[in-house]
């Protein structure tokens, strides 16, 4: 996958040289180039932004640059991915698509925002995703991108080494994962649940299963209500 980061800030992805991402690109699964958005202005003072027309706090990005530099880093079967807090809720299952495409181009805006028309024009030549993480608003896309190269990256293939992990995880299936415990057996007073070392997998999955339901159910009733019902009975008489 190729994946190019434009923003005004390019410092701010040293950390995806580091651990599982750093070794995808590496061994070539990623194929990652941050751009700094100042080389496409031409003035002396590299300016990116100007003031709100219409009035208002703040300022916003400018077109020039954001223009020059799609047009330097596009490529045919680009995905232009902008976060953005006007953006549509991004989710696990957006995570799996973006995952399957052969290259991202991540826009990072700052200060109000870009000039809508980068936006509209870049419609017009290929697919745009204004993402939100969230509804809070960040100074800009630069930790948004980072989080959602590491939901993305984590599903390239041969990146997570334990794939069950993938298979297993529950966003992926709709619910909330069951909790985990690992050695010692008793810590601070608290013994790990025998069902869990009692060897019986039948039991154990349904244990798991069970906690999955009731923590969905207690912290994420949107995603309890949403799992197919289907599943919630087929499931547990198969079991
Ligand atoms: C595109 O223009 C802007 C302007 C300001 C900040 C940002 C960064 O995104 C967020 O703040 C965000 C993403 N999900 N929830 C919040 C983008």
């Amino acid at each position: 996958m190729k994946v190019d980061i434009v923003s005004i800030f390019p410092d701010y992805f040293a950390p995806l040289d580091l651990s599982l991402i750093g070794k995808a690109r590496t061994t070539g699964t990623l194929d990652l180039t941050v751009h700094d958005l100042r080389t496409w202005t031409s003035d002396v003072h590299r300016t990116v932004d100007d003031s709100p027309y219409g009035g208002g706090p703040g300022m916003v990005m400018r077109p020039e640059p954001w223009g020059q530099a799609l047009d330097a880093v596009v490529s045919d079967g680009a995905t232009l991915v902008v976060p953005s807090p006007v953006g549509k809720p991004f989710t696990q299952a957006d995570a799996q698509q973006l995952a399957g495409l052969d290259h991202l181009v991540f826009a990072c805006g700052r200060y109000e925002g870009i000039d809508q028309r980068v936006i509209d024009e870049a419609r017009d030549r290929m697919p745009v995703r204004e993402v939100s993480l969230g509804d809070y608003v960040l100074f800009g896309g630069e930790v948004a991108v980072i989080v959602i190269m590491e939901a993305i990256t984590r599903l390239l293939p041969g990146v997570l080494g334990n794939a069950d992990s993938l298979t297993e995880e529950s966003h992926a299936a709709g619910l909330l994962e069951a909790p985990v415990y690992t050695k010692p057996l008793a810590w601070r007073g608290r013994e790990v649940p025998d069902v869990l070392r009692s060897g019986d997998h039948g039991r154990i999955a349904r244990w798991r299963r069970e906690q999955s339901l009731l923590r969905t159910a207690d912290r994420r009733p949107d995603m309890y209500d949403a799992y197919p019902p289907d599943l919630l009975d087929k499931w547990d008489r198969k079991a």
